[in-house]
């Protein structure tokens, strides 16, 4: 039950009301009057709006489900275009111009790195995000599938040698890649210092090195002659070799170097959104609260590590003497941005005048410019953004209507809590098709305030799949990724990031690499969204980005842009084109593959969400590969089956069937988790059972494909009968 206050025409969940009105607005140069009205004034007008532009989408999709009824067996491509530009589905494009944004972190304007995803209700995990600015490299090669296990370098209980050296190795070779010496390999160095403002390097044959390009060598720590920390600068991006003699490591290695400390998460995302699962003013307090406390500096997350207690907060600033004697401050933590939710949801923690949920994102924007305020007006610890500017991502917007109802929501918002105008910048999810497709109109639409358009390829899967549900069958989930479709939409945003001006002003970003204990296949795939022209892209874990981070010191992205900006071709085409499975001969076998796999991921991760609250989960599929599972990874594996159903694929007792067998195996999984409740054999009474199969049975109604809210609305009545056993 709701405690609600009233103030003017508008309702506020209590815990919600007092976050604010004790914790946010003091000190932040509004009053509590002022803020509630306008929420006030700001819920009048846009939330009809926000309403209308929902009814907008489903009217389009209803034309598109009936257009590809009446067209089955007789698919024309040229008559589907025209269809989709009578219907305002295809906007016409506006002329070619250059974004203006300004005020952007250097850190995005100039430097190229990942970027890290975090849900914002785990403090533990968020404070770690935030610090993953900088990430032990020998750390991430140790730990990982990145150094292989063979010839006795296995992970074990305590330190191996055989893997150290193999870990030192694989080092000692980016190194050697990244800064070369101007004579011999970083390998065979026993000795780096400091000589007349270089970087001198001693080689086991006598001889005395420098870089060979001395430049790259940019502060240091320590004495000159014997640093403990050397500090190198390429690609725009930074790593630090840090030595000592007596450390573990370091007395093994000729050179004494005992870690390379590299500059990883340049920017993370604290997550509203994907990630999390927040349902009611309780846990909207909650995550407004995390976000606070990264924003003044003061969160803690206190856990139990082995048998320690750990403390964690914001790392400092890191400090370094620069080579012309002068001091050198680099950030400590990432670029923190702010993922809100989209249009789509509403929430309880605040009713309107006629007593209806507001939307969501509409009170997102509205808190979490607030609290992010504080850094506008330097009152936290550390300062997040230099430039003055707040970070915004704004996920599934479908065309350029709903970015321009972001941008006016942010004006109104800058207006309301007194920030100067465009202080709110946005980063674009290119992640709906109608997005895609008009990309260059959306980008207009926030063209002063534009800081990234990224590639979200999982939601962009879902909404591919929910758009064209009535079209025929598609193809496996596993062959998605090699559809024309989504080689041109991942071709088309770089194209139109360039063309409209981002390099420099905004980043261009690519999609999350989804299996985060794959660091292998990582290193030798994630590269290539740099070689597609991203500026940065999204990894899973601090461990994913100190190894991808790697990436960013092979290619040189500014270059790969240049050469990119000569694509004039217009991918729209391609990006309509349908993943349709021509003539399925997929066999039973194959048929029962897929449904258990997709089943699998989809029970291990709603179950945890509606019973424990869990937003993102590690989740192992049918091979036994642990899948980073979210809301969008969620909404491909429920589309995908409810097309197979729709069309006659499988049957919906062959979907029960593995559904049932499945839940035994999540179960099984979770065995060790002293929270969960199993969900076999009382299938009638597990919630997150029953969320499953509606995600799957109820798939082809839900607002294009999303799962949030049947999660939601699961979720609240989860909550209500705990609080009821409870009580
Ligand atoms: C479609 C999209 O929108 S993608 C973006 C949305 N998705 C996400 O943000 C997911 C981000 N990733 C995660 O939440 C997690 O990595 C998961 C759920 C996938 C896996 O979590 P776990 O099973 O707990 O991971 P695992 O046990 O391997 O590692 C835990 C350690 O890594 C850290 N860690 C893992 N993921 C993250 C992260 N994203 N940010 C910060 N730290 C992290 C934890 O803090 C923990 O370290 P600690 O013990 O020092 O605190
Ligand atoms: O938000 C990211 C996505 O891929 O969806
Ligand atoms: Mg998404």
């Amino acid at each position: 039950m709701t405690n609600y206050v009233k103030t003017g025409s508008l309702q506020v969940a209590e815990v919600l009301y007092n976050f604010v009105n004790t914790q946010v607005i003091p000190e932040s140069g509004v009053t509590v009057e002022d803020y509630w009205a306008n929420f006030e004034k700001l819920i009048d007008e846009l939330a009809p709006e926000n309403k209308a532009l929902l009814e907008k989408r489903d009217e389009l999709q209803k034309k598109i489900d009936d257009w590809h009824r009446e067209h089955k067996g007789n698919f024309e491509f040229s008559e589907y275009k025209s269809f989709l530009e009578s219907i305002g589905y295809l906007e016409p494009e506006v002329e070619d111009f250059k974004v203006t944004t300004s005020k952007v972190d250097e850190v995005i304007t100039s430097q190229a790195g990942p970027q890290l995803v975090v849900p914002v209700d785990n403090a533990r995990y968020a404070l770690n995000a935030a610090n993953a600015r900088w990430g032990s490299l020998y750390n991430a090669l140790y730990g990982t599938d990145a150094i292989s296990e063979e010839d006795g370098a296995e992970q074990g209980k305590g330190y191996n040698e055989k893997r150290g050296a193999k870990v030192i190795e694989f080092a000692k070779n980016f190194l050697d890649q990244a800064v070369p010496l101007a004579n011999g390999s970083h390998k065979d160095a026993v000795k780096y210092s400091v000589v007349d403002g270089k970087l001198a390097v001693e080689l086991n044959n006598g001889e005395t090195t420098g870089l060979k390009q001395a430049e790259k060598f940019v502060g240091f720590n320590g004495s000159e002659e014997n640093p403990s920390a050397v500090l190198i600068k390429d690609n725009g991006s930074h790593f630090e070799l840090q030595f000592d003699e007596n450390h573990n490591i370091g007395k093994t290695d000729n050179a004494h170097m005992k870690d390379i400390l590299i500059e990883a998460a340049l920017t993370a995302i604290m997550d509203f959104e994907d990630s999390i699962a927040a349902v009611d003013a309780e846990d909207k307090t909650h995550v407004y609260s995390n976000l606070l406390g990264l924003i003044k500096g003061d969160l803690a997350a206190s856990f139990k590590k082995g048998d320690k207690t750990v403390t964690r907060t914001l790392n400092p600033d890191r400090v370094y003497n620069t080579p012309e004697g002068g001091e050198l401050t680099l950030s400590g933590r990432s670029l923190l941005f702010i993922r809100n939710v989209g249009h789509l949801m509403t929430s309880n923690a605040i009713l309107d005048r006629n007593g209806n949920e507001v939307p969501e994102g509409i009170m997102d924007g509205m808190v979490s410019a607030l609290i992010a305020k504080h850094d506008v007006l330097k009152h936290g610890k550390f300062q997040n953004s230099t430039t003055g500017s707040i970070y915004i991502v704004k996920p599934k917007m479908h065309g350029s209507e709903e970015v321009a109802f972001a941008n006016k929501l942010f004006n109104r918002i800058e207006d309301y809590i007194g920030l100067e105008r465009n202080t709110l910048k946005i980063g674009v999810m290119d992640e709906e098709r109608r997005t895609s497709v008009n990309l260059k109109n959306c980008i207009h639409a926030v063209k002063e305030r534009v800081v990234f358009i990224n590639t979200g390829f999982l939601d962009r899967t879902g909404d591919e799949m929910h758009t064209s549900m009535e079209a025929g069958v598609f193809v496996r989930k596993g062959d998605m990724k090699s559809q024309t479709w989504l080689q041109a939409y991942e071709k088309n945003n770089v194209k139109n990031g360039l063309l409209t001006g981002l390099q420099n002003h905004a980043q261009i970003g690519k999609g999350m690499w989804a299996m985060p204990d794959l660091m292998k296949a990582m290193l030798e795939q994630k590269g290539a969204q740099l070689q597609a022209g991203a500026n940065t892209a999204w990894v899973p874990s601090p461990t994913a980005a100190a190894l991808h981070a790697l990436h960013y010191h092979q290619t040189n992205v500014i270059d790969v842009q240049n050469a990119l900006k000569s694509d004039t071709k217009d991918y729209r085409d391609e990006i309509l084109q349908i993943p349709l499975a021509e003539n399925p001969q997929w066999t039973a076998e194959e048929i029962k593959q897929e449904l258990d796999n997709n089943c699998q991921g989809i029970l291990g991760y709603v179950v945890r969400w509606v019973e424990l609250g869990r937003g993102a989960s590690k989740v192992p599929d049918i091979n036994n590969i642990g899948l980073m599972e979210d809301r969008a990874t969620l909404r491909i594996s429920s589309q995908l089956l409810a097309n197979w159903l729709h069309h006659g694929v499988c049957t919906e007792e062959q979907v029960m069937d593995s559904l049932k067998r499945m839940a035994k195996v999540v179960d099984e999984q979770n065995s060790d988790d002293p929270k969960y409740r199993p969900m076999a054999p009382n299938f009638d009474e597990s919630n997150g059972f029953r969320a499953a199969c509606e995600l799957i049975f109820k798939g082809t109604e839900q607002p294009s494909g999303y799962t949030e809210p049947l999660l939601h609305s699961i979720r609240a009545e989860e909550k209500a009968k705990v609080a009821a056993a409870r009580a």
